[in-house]
């Protein structure tokens, strides 16, 4: 039996910009989840905090330098060895890197891991809106790092007035087109832009299968979680506008859900992954190809230009349907399920193996039990 796969995230950010505060913010806002941190200066971290939210069921710090240049993979390996531990039940591990610490390097490392039980879960850059011109006429270095990102949180947006944001915004646009950003003060990003918000239900229960519709049924109790604290009063203006955004972190993004009961053409299937809209952050679920028989269901992963494939058997009496959900900011709701039914293959269309060539590239292997799409 195939277990839910662990995301690994990256953060990464210049010093100061707030790393620490969001991953407590974080911790604080997932209450529920189990997370395991790497961080790269031990000294930097707000152990009070991490103890207050109470979260950091397992954490590594790496006391000597920077995790990109002193760590090789099996470093790194080994320490992911250790939080991916079952006996720990991790939901997901967080690496926080020293602010010069090179990003390509961390992703390579994570990349070429040997842990089974991990899947890369993405970089997200933070970058300090206040000393952004700055920092990026010192350390040019700075728009490579924005441009390798997945996801960049622009934190400190109280430190910056309402059209100096904007111009931010349009500036880190022009320095990596298409990579989503949020704003944030105080690190405050909505969790599930990072990892799905999926606690196991009980302590015994193990690793719990993502379902569909255990993320539609968790992005419901989020929206109205996010009502009640409008209510009381928690409703941090995270935009740094001065306006009250009611759900205001779901407002950051768009999520669009897409099922078809007829499977669907690989190759156009890959055409659109190939040409996924900017903005574009994550897409994950279950697929079924025509020209793949009845045996293979494909878990899709994709967070930011990374995607891979994960193959594990249908069950018997499984419904083979594919099953999706997109998730990201500006992208149009109708324009990407017209083009995801444009995937539909037509009853009249001859598709064989040959045509599955290019999801196979970005296949792993096929699980022994039922596997699925992770964070
Ligand atoms: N005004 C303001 N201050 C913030 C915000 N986010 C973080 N800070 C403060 O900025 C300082 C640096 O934040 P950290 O979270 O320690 O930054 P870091 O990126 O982890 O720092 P290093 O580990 O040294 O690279 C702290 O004093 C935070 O309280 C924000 O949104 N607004």
């Amino acid at each position: 039996m195939a277990t839910q796969r662990i995301p690994v995230i990256l953060v990464t950010g210049f010093l100061g910009s707030g790393k620490t505060t969001m991953l407590n913010q974080l911790m604080r806002d997932s209450a529920d989840i189990r997370i395991g941190v790497i961080v790269n200066d031990f000294g930097s971290i707000n152990i009070d905090a991490l103890a207050v939210a109470g979260q950091v069921d397992s954490m590594i710090p790496i006391e000597n330098g920077c995790l990109c240049c002193a760590a090789d993979a099996t470093e790194l390996d080994g320490m992911l060895d250790r939080l991916t531990d079952p006996e720990l039940r991790i939901d997901v591990v967080v690496i926080e890197a020293s602010g010069l610490a090179e990003p390509q390097s961390m992703i390579r490392a994570l990349l070429s891991s040997g842990n089974e039980r991990i899947v890369y879960g993405g970089l997200v850059e933070v970058v300090d809106a206040a000393e952004f011109p700055d920092t990026r006429l010192r350390h040019p270095e700075l728009e490579r790092h924005v441009r390798a990102a997945d996801l960049v949180v622009l934190n400190k947006t109280d430190r910056v007035a309402e059209d100096e944001r904007h111009g931010l915004l349009e500036s880190l646009q022009e320095i990596a087109p298409g990579v989503p950003v949020v704003s944030a003060v105080h690190g405050r990003v909505d969790p599930a832009l990072l990892f799905d918000h999926q606690p196991r239900e009980t302590a015994e229960e193990g690793f719990r299968q993502l379902s569909f519709a255990d993320v539609w049924a968790d992005a419901d109790a989020d929206a109205q979680a996010d009502g009640a604290h409008g209510a009381d009063g928690c409703g941090d203006d995270i935009h740094g506008d001065g306006q009250d955004h009611g759900h205001h972190l779901h407002a950051a993004y768009e999520s669009v859900e897409f099922s078809s009961a007829e499977p669907l053409h690989p190759r156009r299937l890959m055409e659109f992954l190939d040409s996924r809209p900017l903005g574009l952050y994550r897409a994950k679920g279950f697929l079924h190809f025509a020209g793949a028989g009845r045996d293979r269901k494909f878990g899709l992963h994709a967070v930011g230009s990374y995607l891979r494939f994960q193959l594990s058997p249908w069950e018997g009496d499984e419904p083979r349907t594919t099953q999706l959900v997109m998730i990201g900011t500006g992208i149009h709701p109708d324009t990407l399920t017209k083009r995801l039914t444009e995937c539909v293959a037509a009853p009249e269309e001859e598709i064989d193996e040959t045509h599955l060539m290019g999801v196979l590239r970005y296949a792993d292997e096929m699980d022994s039990g039922t596997g699925g799409p992770t964070g």
